[in-house]
């Protein structure tokens, strides 16, 4: 009784769904008489975050292992499906109106080829994040409030399965697992002749108890099966056990809790379902890994080998065209795929180039990105504290030495002038001028583009007004280079944007968060008007409990809020990747315009003929700069 969630979840979930990360089937279901906590471990309960059961949890832990799991992609997906009356219903239909059991689409079975279970109208949707695996349990939740019959208390009286599908393909192979874990949980097995129930009650009391009864046989001949006797499982009596099945005999790893009452009065049911518990404890499953050969993925390899043997034909034989450069489109391209190999997951990704001028300009692009710091979070592993000291002792040898070179270099700038003489920039710009009268001028400034990456001469700018004051002070110089420089204007445009979506996506987040607390209020509420019926005992002349007067209004009420809360929830989620795209649009202009901005005050400095202790002034505010990171990272330092 002391046992706590978290405690619930390690003990009996975190092994199942370890198992099913690894691609095996899993069920977790939860067992035993009305009111004893079945709800309550496998769902949670609403109020407290420590509540959370045992669903919010797996798909936490989930999300988790595949952040960590970096050598396998992973797709999830999830349906909820509810079982009443020996009849399944999809409790995520799209569907905005659910006012009953019976707004929700009926769900089926059928056996497919290999004698599996396929259940058809039962939507499976695409969860990206914990987020939105999370919004899907809370839609379901709702939907299975809104639509719990009949309309007298808060006990459960159908069987809820939550199903998450985990698709895992490890990096570089052809294989992939799609693995399944059910969460169950199973109506009360209260007995109908304790709870003296008639009319619909009574009927719904006896589609549990036959369904319930059903599960028990089918345990009992498994258990019989695992002893070594020949007996047929009777798995087609009920909806519940078909769609069980695997989990209840076949391929598949399953934990059952058993939840029982502490009360004297329950002691039979106790007993009873410790009795189920031991039966269940007896049966022994054949699990075997869910993998399967994706013949899409043999294909891509296969082309992808076909197209590198073909290219190294080609490099073999010699290109058949004699060229110097490549056209603006053939760089672009270069730059494309270096920047696809730098930033692939897959370790295995291979770079197939037709001749040799393709493999330099991926070479330079490729150099470009290390030296801009782009892609290099893809090679960062994370070290351990041992290698940590190490690191940080390498550090500091490799900073002492640096302080010695930049002293000495420091030394040399303050003797010497720069050793490039004046009028090399203006001759190199000669050269492109003549290039761009020879060649169109588009040719022209893509050489003179590639000259400036690869370092050979810088490009003139003569457009910007700047007075000799501010090309002094390099402060002042960057903020007229920043005023005249072509993007930016896109950039502050970018940046009003930027803040005109964040602030909506704050907007929406507070109402996204009110609307959750509106159907939190509402669902209760509802709870509480039924709990108040049940109580009178107010039922009609067929013996059906009577709908209360104010449970009509709340519907509409929680309608509403639903629909607030889900087109929120799916603008937001636009509008975040829009937030990030504009983020990344910005963090690359902002880039290009520092490298932009040095190489232009560089050129200006040298057509200024700026003196050389004004650019050794900028060295020298550098190294101080330089000098301050370094005293700040040694405070930090351990020791
Ligand atoms: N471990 C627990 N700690 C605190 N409260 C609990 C615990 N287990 C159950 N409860 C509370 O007991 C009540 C009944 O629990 P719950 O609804 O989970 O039972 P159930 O077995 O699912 O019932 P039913 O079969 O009728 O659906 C709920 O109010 C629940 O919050």
């Amino acid at each position: 009784m002391t046992a706590k969630q978290e405690q619930v979840f390690d003990l009996v979930a975190k092994e199942v769904v370890d198992s099913v990360l690894e691609g095996y089937n899993g069920t977790i279901f939860a067992y035993g008489q009305t009111g004893s906590g079945k709800t309550f471990t496998i769902t949670g309960g609403a109020e407290k975050y420590t509540d959370r059961g045992i669903i919010p949890r797996s798909v936490s832990y989930v999300f988790s292992e595949m952040r960590k799991r970096t050598d396998s992609s992973y797709k999830l997906s999830i349906s909820y499906l509810e079982i009443y009356n020996d009849d399944g219903y999809d409790l995520l239909d799209e569907n905005q109106c659910t006012r009953n059991l019976h707004d929700l689409p009926k769900v089926v079975h059928r056996e497919d080829t290999n004698g599996n279970i396929v259940l058809s109208n039962l939507s499976v949707h695409r969860a990206d994040s914990e987020e939105d695996a999370l919004n899907l349990l809370f839609i379901g939740d709702t939907n299975r409030v809104v639509a719990e019959t009949p309309k007298h208390d808060a006990s459960t009286r159908s069987h809820c399965i939550f199903i998450l599908q985990i698709e895992t393909q490890k990096l570089g192979s052809d294989i992939k697992t799609v693995s399944k874990l059910h969460l169950v949980d199973l109506a009360g097995s209260e007995r109908v002749g304790k709870t003296n129930v008639e009319g619909v009650l009574l009927r719904e009391a006896r589609y549990i108890n036959q369904s319930l009864h059903y599960l028990e046989h089918v345990i009992v001949t498994l258990e019989q099966k695992s002893r070594g006797e020949n007996v047929f499982v009777p798995y087609r009596n009920s909806f519940m056990t078909l769609v069980l099945r695997d989990s209840l005999g076949g391929n598949c790893k399953t934990s059952m809790i058993a939840t029982a009452s502490a009360e004297e009065g329950d002691l039979d049911e106790s007993v009873s379902t410790f009795r189920f518990a031991q039966r269940v404890a007896g049966i022994k499953n054949e699990v075997t890994k869910n993998e399967q050969v994706d013949p899409s993925l043999i294909i891509q390899r296969l082309k992808q080998e076909v197209a590198q043997l073909k290219a190294e034909i080609k490099l073999l034989k010699g290109s058949d065209i004699e060229r110097d450069h490549l056209s603006p489109e053939e760089s672009e391209e270069c730059r494309k795929i270096a920047e696809e190999y730098v930033e692939a997951r897959d370790p295995g990704v291979r770079v197939i180039l037709s001749d040799m001028l393709k493999i330099h300009e991926c070479f330079f692009h490729m150099k470009k990105m290390i030296i801009s710091g782009k892609g290099s979070h893809m090679i960062e592993n994370k070290p351990s504290a041992a290698e940590n000291n190490e690191e940080v002792e390498r550090l500091r040898l490799l900073v002492q030495q640096r302080d010695n070179e930049i002293a000495i270099l420091l030394n040399h700038l303050n003797k010497q002038k720069s050793s490039v003489p004046d009028n090399y920039i203006q001759e190199e710009s000669t050269k492109a001028t003549d290039l761009a009268s020879k060649h169109s001028v588009d040719t022209a400034t893509r050489i003179r583009e590639r000259s400036i990456a690869e370092g050979k001469f810088t490009l003139v700018n003569t457009s910007i007004q700047i007075t000799a004051e501010e090309l002094q002070d390099r402060n002042k110089a960057f903020e007229v280079f920043r005023r005249s420089y072509r993007k930016n204007e896109a950039m502050d445009e970018n940046k009003a944007i930027l803040k005109e979506k964040i602030s909506r996506a704050k907007t929406l987040t507070e109402m996204i968060n009110q609307a959750r607390g509106r159907i939190e209020t509402i669902k209760n509420e509802i709870e509480d008007l039924r709990k108040e019926n049940a109580l009178q005992g107010l039922v009609d002349k067929n013996n059906v409990p009577l709908e209360h007067p104010k449970e009509e209004p709340l519907k509409n009420d929680l309608e509403k809020a639903k629909m607030v809360y889900r087109n929120g929830v799916i603008e937001l989620k636009d509008l975040k990747s829009e937030i990030e795209r504009i983020q990344k649009l910005l963090k690359n202009i902002s880039e290009k315009l520092q490298v932009d901005f040095e190489t232009w005050l560089e050129v200006m400095w040298k057509q200024a003929k700026v003196p050389s202790a004004i650019k050794d002034q900028s060295v020298n505010e550098n190294l101080q700069a330089f000098y301050k990171a370094r005293d700040d990272i040694y405070k930090r330092m351990p020791n």
